[in-house]
């Protein structure tokens, strides 16, 4: 479980994020929504344990990330950030192992029994096996993304941080990647922009704008349209997915002479 309590977070100086208080459950895929500049990858990085709180704390499994060290954060908590580059021209697979470092002793002769096991299993749940002896460094941003998933999803956490995660992805693999993050067991919190993606695969939404926590609680208690124009500043309409059942949101430009529902 992540307990964020009353979390304020400067960069650069100035208090990007304020008051912030969450609790996300055992299990649980939270999106957090919101404008550009809204706080949400501070959010995520606070939680991860990269960025440190001015205030308030936040705990995974009732323990502080502010007193933990790098290799006992990574086996609480895997990030996938939004834009990653990689230094050194490592294979899929290599990056891919990367993710079982916090259980490598180095010392040992056989430092990580399950190692393999999971790095076969992350590769194949992200489909990214069939590349797996690929150079990184000729990849399509959207499978790079893949393969930072799947490096997360070795790294074996309770708690994974995923932002944006489908800002790359062809529609098959937005669907592909959020019913895989959606059935794992482990508690998810995600930046996301879709919100009809969010609103689709995730069992909350926090809403955040301006570094505040603006709203939380369902898709369909959060994504009104009153709130949504005020925190996007544009007109929106939100209505349901006849498909899929759940709320589909769009934005108006001036020029839409559509009901507002
Ligand atoms: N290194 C930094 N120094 C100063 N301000 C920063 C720094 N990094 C981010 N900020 C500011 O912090 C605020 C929150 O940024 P953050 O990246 O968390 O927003 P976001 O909601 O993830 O945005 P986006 O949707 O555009 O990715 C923004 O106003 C941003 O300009």
């Amino acid at each position: 479980m992540i307990a964020v309590e009353d979390l304020a977070v400067e960069r650069g100086g100035v208090e990007v994020l304020a008051d912030v208080s969450l609790a996300v459950e055992e299990g649980e895929f939270l999106a957090l929504v919101g404008p550009n500049g809204a706080g949400k990858s501070t959010l995520l990085k606070a939680v991860g344990g990269i960025l440190p709180a001015a205030a308030g704390r936040v705990t995974i499994d009732g323990r502080d990330v502010a007193g933990m060290s790098a290799r006992e954060t990574a086996r609480l908590v895997a990030s996938v950030p939004q834009d990653s580059s990689f230094d050194f021209d490592f294979t899929v697979r290599e990056v891919v192992e990367m993710g079982r470092t916090p259980y490598r002793k180095r010392l040992r002769r056989n430092p990580d029994p399950d190692g393999p096991d999971r790095v076969a299993a992350a590769l194949d749940r992200t489909d990214t096996a069939g590349f797996a002896d690929r150079s990184v460094a000729s990849l399509s941003g959207g499978e790079k993304q893949r393969v930072l998933l799947a490096r997360a999803l070795a790294q074996d956490a309770p708690a994974l941080l995923l932002d944006e995660p489908t800002a790359s992805l062809d529609i098959n693999h937005q669907v592909r990647t959020l019913d895989l993050v959606a059935g794992l067991d482990e508690t998810v919190v995600a930046a996301v922009h879709d919100l009809d993606l969010a609103a689709r695969y995730c069992d909350r939404v926090a809403l955040l704008a301006g570094g505040r926590l603006r709203a939380a609680g369902t898709p369909a208690e959060v994504f009104t349209a009153d709130r949504l124009e005020r925190v996007f500043g544009v007109g929106v309409a939100v209505g349901e997915n006849p498909a899929t059942g759940t709320a589909s949101v769009t934005a108006l430009s001036d020029g839409d002479a559509g009901e507002r529902i």
